[in-house]
């Protein structure tokens, strides 16, 4: 088993004008999430996000998290989201266990002091896909079911952008002190997310894309200013953080899902700055 936390410092929309196709992928990919047996974490000075991979084999895993936080325990001043996009699995926080089957989510309130992962079948492991935000209040533990998601019908086969945002964490659902996490699938021959593109100053956003209908899928994401967009070329599975000033669209070359995440100054997810296509460069 192997643990790493990755930083990934913060950035002004000026740092990026000149950076390099490398530059931009070290500072804001993140390449490698799941591995067999291993927790690979990235801690984002943008919010403070902590956000990754916990793939347990044979073996259950526990993010431990306390001298570098310093802290006693990783959910101390924290709260946490997670979704499972692999096998079958479970989740034991403070000695109540319950099964995390494929698309299955939790909200683990502040205070925790143990959350287990565990795969059934170590050759068709679990991969909880973890987000955690600064926390400053306890509120309840919740398994998120996929089938209770918040479904959002999005978008039309015309503009390519046909999908359906599943809301796990939400604030008209739940309450959380920051965090608001879901699931966006495309359908077959739509290709673009969030197109006309967005921004939202008040929230920081982390996104992570799979179930590429392909291999050889590709996902061109894009931030930067809307006057001054970047790409970074993402492949299965892969993360990528957005800063508050970044618009954050890609599209794929066939249809894929990705996980978004947000955090900051409110939770009220229709407070976006819509980017119309003028303003694109
Ligand atoms: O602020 C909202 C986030 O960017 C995502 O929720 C958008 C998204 O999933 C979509 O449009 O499909
Ligand atoms: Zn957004």
């Amino acid at each position: 088993m192997s643990f790493s936390m990755q930083t990934n410092y913060s950035h002004s929309p000026e740092d990026i004008r000149h950076y390099s196709t490398e530059q931009t992928r070290e500072q804001f990919l993140v390449e490698k999430l799941f591995n067999a047996g291993d927790i690979l974490l990235t801690y984002t000075y943008n919010d403070r996000m902590i956000f990754g991979g916990v793939t347990p084999a044979e073996a259950p895993l526990e993010i431990k998290l306390d001298k570098d936080l310093g802290v006693d325990y990783f959910l101390q001043r924290r709260e946490l989201g997670v979704i499972n996009i692999g096998g079958n699995g479970s989740m034991t926080i403070d000695g109540d266990k319950e099964a995390m089957v494929q698309h299955d989510g939790y909200y683990v309130g502040m205070g925790a002091k143990h959350v287990v992962f565990e795969s059934d079948d170590a050759a068709n492991p679990a991969k909880f896909y973890i987000v955690s935000t600064p926390a400053h209040k306890t509120y309840p533990n919740k398994k998120l079911p996929f089938a209770n998601a918040l479904a959002k019908p999005m978008g039309d086969q015309t503009h390519m952008n046909k999908r359906t945002i599943y809301k796990y964490i939400d604030a008209s659902q739940m309450d959380t002190c920051q965090l608001q996490m879901g699931y966006t699938v495309l359908e077959p021959g739509s290709s673009w997310n969030t197109m006309p593109a967005h921004t939202h100053a008040r929230r920081m956003e982390t996104y992570m894309y799979f179930e590429f209908a392909e291999p050889e899928t590709r996902v061109f994401h894009y931030m930067g200013t809307p006057g001054e967009s970047k790409h970074v070329v993402m492949d299965n599975e892969q993360a990528v953080v957005n800063p508050s000033w970044s618009i954050h669209c890609g599209v794929g070359t066939t249809n894929y899902s990705f996980i978004w995440a947000m955090c900051g100054e409110n939770q009220t997810y229709d407070d976006m700055d819509a980017v119309t296509m003028d303003q694109m460069k």
